[in-house]
């Protein structure tokens, strides 16, 4: 069996709950809320530039030329994600550039982005990339899941397309070419680093969409700070 046939069965169950999450019911329902979808895109740009830079990270670490092009461009198109967020759902959902300045990193977001630095900057590169399949692989099914369920004038279609579109697709399916050829060049503790590494990114996609859903706040910066 290959490493990510393998990995998908082993994590089957959590996938199972983050398609069902309410955030991403709720998006293809068109019933999610605005305030709810708004501290997902702020945290997601925050969250892509970090992204970008682990995959840089993972182009500087790859085996091959073509590895280092697929992970360097990858990076930037993460960057290119980021930025077209501003012009795109930031521009439609009435978030100003001052919005999201002033916005901090949730716990959620600081939690996944110090996960996926870390390990791109500390881990070997098949492991470092095991840690960000879960970001383009749970993203392809779960938009390839509700895709159908999107009802008609859904405020959130754009969001599905991005992730059913054929470009999107075809980034993962490579993704998941290359990890295997490596999985398969692995010795057996490699292997099992990079399930781990997965597992937990692949958790972290369902803290992510719980955070946003329940718009949750750097704690300190609610009632903590306030004088008695
Ligand atoms: C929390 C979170 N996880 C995954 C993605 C999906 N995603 C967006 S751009 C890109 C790769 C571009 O190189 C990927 C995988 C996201 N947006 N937010």
């Amino acid at each position: 069996m290959s490493f990510t046939q393998d990995v998908w069965q082993r994590n089957h169950a959590l996938y199972q709950a983050t398609v069902q999450h309410p955030f991403n019911q709720e998006l293809a329902a068109g019933t999610l809320s605005r305030e709810a979808f708004i501290h997902y895109v702020i945290q997601d740009a925050h969250y892509l530039l970090a992204y970008g830079r682990a995959l840089a990270v993972i182009g500087a670490k790859a085996y091959d030329a073509d590895s280092v092009i697929q992970f360097t461009e990858a990076a930037k198109l993460a960057i290119i994600v980021e930025r077209s967020l501003h012009d795109g759902f930031m521009a439609d959902f009435g978030i100003s550039k001052e919005d999201f300045e002033a916005a901090p990193l949730s716990q959620a977001c600081h939690h996944y982005t110090s996960f996926l630095q870390a390990t791109a900057w500390a881990e070997s590169y098949p492991v470092a990339l095991a840690a960000v399949l879960p970001c383009y692989w749970v993203y392809a099914q779960v938009g390839n899941d509700i895709v159908d369920q999107s009802v008609a004038n859904n405020p959130y279609q754009k969001w599905v397309d991005t992730y059913v579109s054929d470009e999107f697709q075809d980034a993962v399916t490579k993704v998941l070419a290359t990890i295997d050829a490596l999985a398969e060049q692995a010795d057996a503790a490699t292997v099992e680093k990079m399930h781990a590494a997965y597992t937990r990114g692949a958790e972290l996609e369902w803290v992510f969409w719980d955070s946003a859903y329940r718009c949750e706040q750097w704690p300190l910066l609610q009632d903590a700070l306030k004088p008695a």
